[in-house]
């Protein structure tokens, strides 16, 4: 994430891997605060071990898009949710890649950086039985925990 204030949303994405049983890491990396230190990361990410990188970054998001312009890993873009114009800045600036360079864009934030989670699970699973059946698990989970009929006990 692009500094201290996205963990909130980031956060989610986080407990959401814990719950799956994936192994992850948490860092603060900025394209234009710490432009040395992402380059470091995103450059040695896949010969570290790492498969999928989630990227979430407010305002002029350039994170996400130069991560992936360094690594061959697939990028997942989290826009996060912004005081001046509610994440569209985030949202804009890291879906709309040129041609050749893809960040998989997810929604702006608020607790939607679970979705990032899940889909970097769902990208992981196709080659590990452990975390398809994880989320198999969550799923169904999931569906259980819907009631069919709204209450007002709410
Ligand atoms: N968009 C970027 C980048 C980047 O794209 O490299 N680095 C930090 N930021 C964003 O600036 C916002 C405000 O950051 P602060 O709260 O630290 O002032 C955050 O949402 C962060 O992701």
């Amino acid at each position: 994430m692009g500094s201290q204030s996205d963990w909130p949303n980031l956060r989610h994405a986080a407990e959401t891997l814990d719950a799956l049983k994936i192994d992850y890491e948490a860092r603060i990396i900025s394209a234009h605060r710490t432009p040395d230190r992402m380059y470091e990361f995103a450059r040695g990410a896949k010969a570290e071990g790492f498969q999928v990188i989630i990227a979430s970054a407010g305002g002029a998001a350039h994170l996400p898009g130069m991560v992936a312009a360094l690594t061959p890993l697939p990028v997942l873009g989290v826009p996060a949710q912004t005081a001046a114009l509610g994440g569209e800045d985030s949202l804009l600036s890291i879906v709309q890649m040129p041609p050749g360079i893809p960040v998989g864009t997810l929604a702006i934030g608020r607790a939607r950086a679970i979705n990032a989670a899940l889909l970097a699970a769902a990208i992981l699973a196709l080659s590990d039985p452990e975390i398809a059946s994880a989320l198999d698990d969550f799923r169904a989970d999931q569906t259980a925990s819907i009631p069919e009929f709204p209450s007002d006990d709410v």
